[in-house]
């Protein structure tokens, strides 16, 4: 009688497990359902159980296996080149949501509408983060933080930074410089990957890793968090050993930041009590100094002698402010300027122009640069074409995108005047589709820095709205001035020096004569594959890997180069 009794309520209680799931499914996708009837562009092969998540991985076979997500996507999107906006219901993975590479619609979702992030945002930003940050913070809690950040990262806060960013990169030109001695094939995103890591460590932290020289375990800790983390790759998400390794480098970082911060409270304190000022002088506004100073000022009430420790509240956000800092200002901008290297490689032309603006303003001999711009970092903004080539790279190669929640009543609109009520939607703007739309950018895939040197009335001249590496309106990128700082403090200093190549042919020769004898077995009866490796002819494609590094790392080689150019 009891086993009846255990067995009916087990089997009921599946059975309104069941009946729950099933009503949610239902909920959901009659809603995509009712979107469909309306005519809203979207991939016909839509089904009640898997909405559009199989036809996203016909796209995904398409592409080798790290490849980036998106560069599917981009591929998918030239399907709606009518309308430039199409509906992908990705639930339960991701919550339904419009792909968007209409500039004027990307318009009003950024800046019209400034719609807020979604909760995805903080789910796969926590295991970088820790907990909320400003990617994924909405409304007045993100203002408040945006606020306090802004000066730090404002123009002129960034030109202050400009003599240490010099020191980093003559520590990268040290290191290429062992690299020819060595002859040596190598990846060249590992140096840059540890020469913005040095950057964004002094500009967040105020501190001094050397980490281009050594290990250090605050740059090892996010390394690991950075290597187990993808936005969409199940491989790297569902991995059973994953949780564990985030929650023990998470473990570290917190520890690291969180000394640093109660060193710098003390300091600051110290400074506080012993002089007149409000606000601490003699220091750069380093992200880690304004937050403790916004602290300090929100205690002004209290006796600045009686806060003798940081309240851990403030002390845990803070925290996980500057967590996102040192992810989102290192991945990208190491990648990016892998890029750049990667088409002035491509673009003999394009280099020799580069390197003639930098005779120009720095003189006909390269070691004098970091000198120079030591002294007057506003000679960064007379090199014009420098930024173009910067500009052009971040079009071809942009490392991110935004995702924006629905909102009841808000409806967007595409070039054709269709309407997109977002009451259950949300939005994508695709960067890599929007950046390489043939309706607005003439010669889409070409690298023509001088796209962005042109006046107005210049065929080539951008469609502003169209070109968003940073994404537009109010959540636009607080890195970016640090950005074009960095990459061009790069290129001065080592464009002229060095000729960089890709060796992707000598990388995979060499890879394919150390395969084993069984996967070459495998392979030549057709067990086994070759697997993809170029995107669109690319070699060096993006990859999952967080802030879409170049695929296994950009193998490559350096030379000194010959360049003669004003001393000729
Ligand atoms: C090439 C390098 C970079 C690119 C292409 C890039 C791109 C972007 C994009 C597209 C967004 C909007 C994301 C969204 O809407 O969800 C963003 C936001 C953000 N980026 Fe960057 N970024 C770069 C470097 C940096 C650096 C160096 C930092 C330094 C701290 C940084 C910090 C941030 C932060 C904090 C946000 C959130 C801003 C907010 O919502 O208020 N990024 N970035």
């Amino acid at each position: 009688m009891a086993w009846t009794t255990i067995l009916s309520s087990i089997g009921i209680g599946l059975l309104s497990g069941l009946a729950y799931l099933a009503n949610t499914v239902y909920q959901h996708r009659s809603k995509i359902n009712q979107l469909r009837k309306q005519g809203i562009p979207m991939p016909k092969e839509w089904s009640w159980l898997t909405g559009h998540l199989l036809v996203l991985q016909k796209y995904v076979d398409k592409i080798p296996p790290d490849a980036n997500v998106n560069l599917a996507m981009a591929d998918l999107c030239k399907e709606y080149a009518d309308t430039e906006v199409f509906l992908m219901d990705f639930w339960p993975v991701y919550p339904p949501l419009l792909m968007v590479y209409s500039p004027d619609t990307a318009v009003q979702i950024s800046t019209k509408y400034n719609l807020p992030k979604t909760s995805m945002h903080l789910k796969m930003m926590k295991p970088v983060a820790g907990g909320p940050n400003l990617i994924s913070m909405s409304g007045k809690e993100w203002k408040v933080w945006r606020s306090l950040f802004n000066p730090g990262f404002s123009a002129g806060s960034m030109m202050e930074n400009v003599p240490h960013i010099v020191d980093y990169v003559n520590v990268f030109c040290e290191r290429l410089r062992e690299k020819v001695e060595g002859k040596e094939m190598f990846c060249l995103d590992d140096l840059t990957t540890r020469l913005t890591m040095d950057i964004i460590i002094k500009v967040t932290l105020d501190a001094d890793l050397d980490y281009q020289r050594k290990e250090n375990p605050l740059a090892t800790a996010l390394g690991y968090i950075t290597r187990w983390h993808s936005f969409w790759d199940p491989r790297i998400l569902m991995h059973p050993a994953r949780p564990f390794i985030q929650k023990y480098n998470s473990h570290v970082m917190n520890t690291y930041i969180r000394k640093e911060l109660d060193q710098r409270f003390t300091e600051l304190r110290e400074e506080k009590m012993t002089t007149e000022k409000s606000t601490p002088t003699g220091r750069g506004k380093s992200v880690i100094t304004l937050a403790l100073e916004a602290y300090i000022a929100s205690n002004q009430d209290r006796d600045i002698s009686t806060m003798t420790k940081l309240d851990s509240h403030f002390a845990q956000y803070a925290t996980y402010q500057i967590r996102l800092f040192l992810f989102a200002g290192n991945d990208t901008t190491s990648s990016s300027i892998v890029y750049t290297y990667h088409m002035l490689s491509k673009h003999p032309s394009a280099l020799a122009t580069l390197r003639t603006e930098h005779d120009a303003i720095f003189g006909s001999n390269p070691s004098a640069a970091s000198a120079l711009l030591k002294q007057n970092p506003a000679l960064l903004n007379q090199c014009p074409y420098t930024l173009a080539v910067i500009k052009e790279t971040l079009r071809l190669f942009s490392p991110a995108a935004t995702m924006r929640s629905g909102q009841p009543g808000i409806v967007v609109t595409d070039q054709l005047n269709n309407s997109y009520p977002m009451d259950h939607v949300g939005a994508t703007i695709v960067h890599q589709a929007v950046h390489l739309n043939p309706r607005i950018w003439p010669r889409a895939t070409e690298f023509l820095p001088e796209r962005f040197l042109v006046s107005p009335d210049h065929p080539l001249y951008p469609n502003p709205a169209a070109y968003r590496p940073f994404e537009q309106g109010p959540r636009n990128c607080i890195g970016q001035t640090l950005v074009y700082n960095e990459m061009r403090i790069v290129l001065v200093l080592t464009a002229r020096l060095f000729d960089i190549r890709p060796v992707y042919d000598e990388f995979d020769a060499r890879n394919a004569a150390e395969e084993s004898w069984v996967k070459r077995g495998l392979k030549s009866v057709g067990v086994l594959k070759e697997p993809l490796k170029t995107v669109n002819g690319e070699r060096a494609y993006q990859t999952e890997k967080a802030g879409t590094h170049p695929a296994d790392g950009y193998p490559c080689r350096v030379e000194m180069a010959d360049w003669t150019g004003a001393r000729a």
